[in-house]
C-alpha cells in the first residue's frame, strides 16, 4: 500500500474546488499522454460536484481528450433514473453533459427503472467492471478515484458499523440500510477502492474535522471508513481549513 498520504489545505471550499480541478486537468493530460485511455471514478456530494463544475468552467479543460476517459462512480443511490438524488445526474449536470465524452465510456450504476432488484443491480455493475478489467483482475486500473467523506467518516456508501465496509470478496455491494437517506445504495468495496492508483479525497467543512482527524490518527476502517482509503500510488486529502482542524500538523503538506 502507498506510503504517500498527504493533506493539502486550502482556505475555503471555492478555492479548494478550483485547485482540485486545475490539478485534475494537469494530471489527466499527463495520464493520457502515457496511456490510450484513462479510468476516473467520480463521487457524489456537494464538494466533489463543485470540483466537477470547476473543471467545466476552466478554459484549460479544452486541452483534455475527454473521449478517451472512462467514467465510473464509487457509489450510487438506488433510486429512479431521473431522481435528483442520483450521483450520476449531478455529475452529468456539473460536467459530463458539457464536454465531448464518449457516452459508451460513462459507466453509471443501474437505476431502479433499469433493474428493479438491488442485488441484480450490484451484480450488473460488477459485470461492467469485469468487462473493462485488465488481465487477471476483476476491475480496471483506476487512474484517479475521487471520494467524498461524510461527517461519520463514510466513503462511497461504506458506512461505519455496516457490513459493506468489511466486504473483501465482492467488488460491489448492495446497501439496504444506509443511515443517510436514501437507504438503498450501491457501492464499490474497499478492495476496489484500494486498487486505485490515486485516491483523491475532497472534503470541506467543520463537520468533517473529527472523522478526518481520527482516520489519520490510526482509527480502524470499521470505525471510520475513510481510514481505509489508501491508493496504490498516492492518496491525497484535499481539504479546506475547517476540515483540517484536527489533522496532525506533521501530515499537512506545505501550502502551494
Ligand atoms: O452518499 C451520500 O449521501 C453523499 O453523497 C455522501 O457520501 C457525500 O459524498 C459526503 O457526505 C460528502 O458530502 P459533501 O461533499 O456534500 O460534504
Amino acid at each position: 500500500m502507498t506510503t504517500d498520504r498527504r493533506v493539502l489545505v486550502h482556505s475555503d471550499k471555492d478555492s479548494l474546488a478550483g485547485a482540485v480541478a486545475a490539478r485534475f486537468i494537469t494530471k489527466i493530460i499527463d495520464i493520457l499522454d502515457e496511456n490510450d485511455v484513462a479510468h476516473v471514478v467520480l463521487s457524489g456530494g456537494s464538494v466533489n460536484t463543485a470540483v466537477l463544475a470547476a473543471i467545466r468552467d476552466s478554459p484549460a479543460q479544452n486541452n483534455v481528450d475527454w473521449s478517451r476517459i472512462h467514467f465510473w462512480w464509487g457509489d450510487e443511490r438506488f433510486v429512479e433514473a431521473d431522481s435528483p438524488d442520483r450521483n450520476d445526474l449531478q455529475a452529468r449536470d456539473a460536467l459530463l453533459d458539457h464536454i465531448p465524452v464518449d457516452k459508451e465510456k460513462i459507466h453509471a450504476f443501474a437505476s431502479t427503472d433499469e433493474i428493479a432488484d438491488i442485488d441484480e443491480a450490484a451484480a450488473a455493475y460488477a459485470a461492467a467492471l469485469v468487462d473493462a478489467a485488465y488481465e487477471g483482475s476483476l476491475y480496471p486500473r483506476f487512474d484517479i478515484m475521487f471520494l467524498g467523506v461524510g461527517p461519520d467518516g463514510h466513503i462511497a456508501s461504506l458506512f461505519p458499523g455496516l457490513s459493506g465496509i468489511a466486504e473483501r470478496t465482492a467488488t460491489v455491494v448492495a446497501v439496504r440500510n444506509s443511515p443517510k437517506p436514501p437507504p438503498l445504495r450501491l457501492s464499490l468495496t474497499l478492495p476496489v477502492i484500494q486498487s486505485a492508483d490515486r485516491i483523491w479525497l475532497v472534503l470541506a467543512g467543520a463537520d468533517k474535522a473529527s472523522a478526518l482527524g481520527l482516520a489519520l490518527a490510526g482509527a480502524s476502517e470499521e470505525e471510520v471508513p475513510v481510514a481505509g482509503a489508501e491508493g496504490r500510488k498516492r492518496t491525497v486529502f484535499f481539504v479546506d481549513r475547517e476540515a483540517a482542524a484536527e489533522v496532525p500538523a506533521s501530515l499537512i503538506a506545505p501550502s502551494y
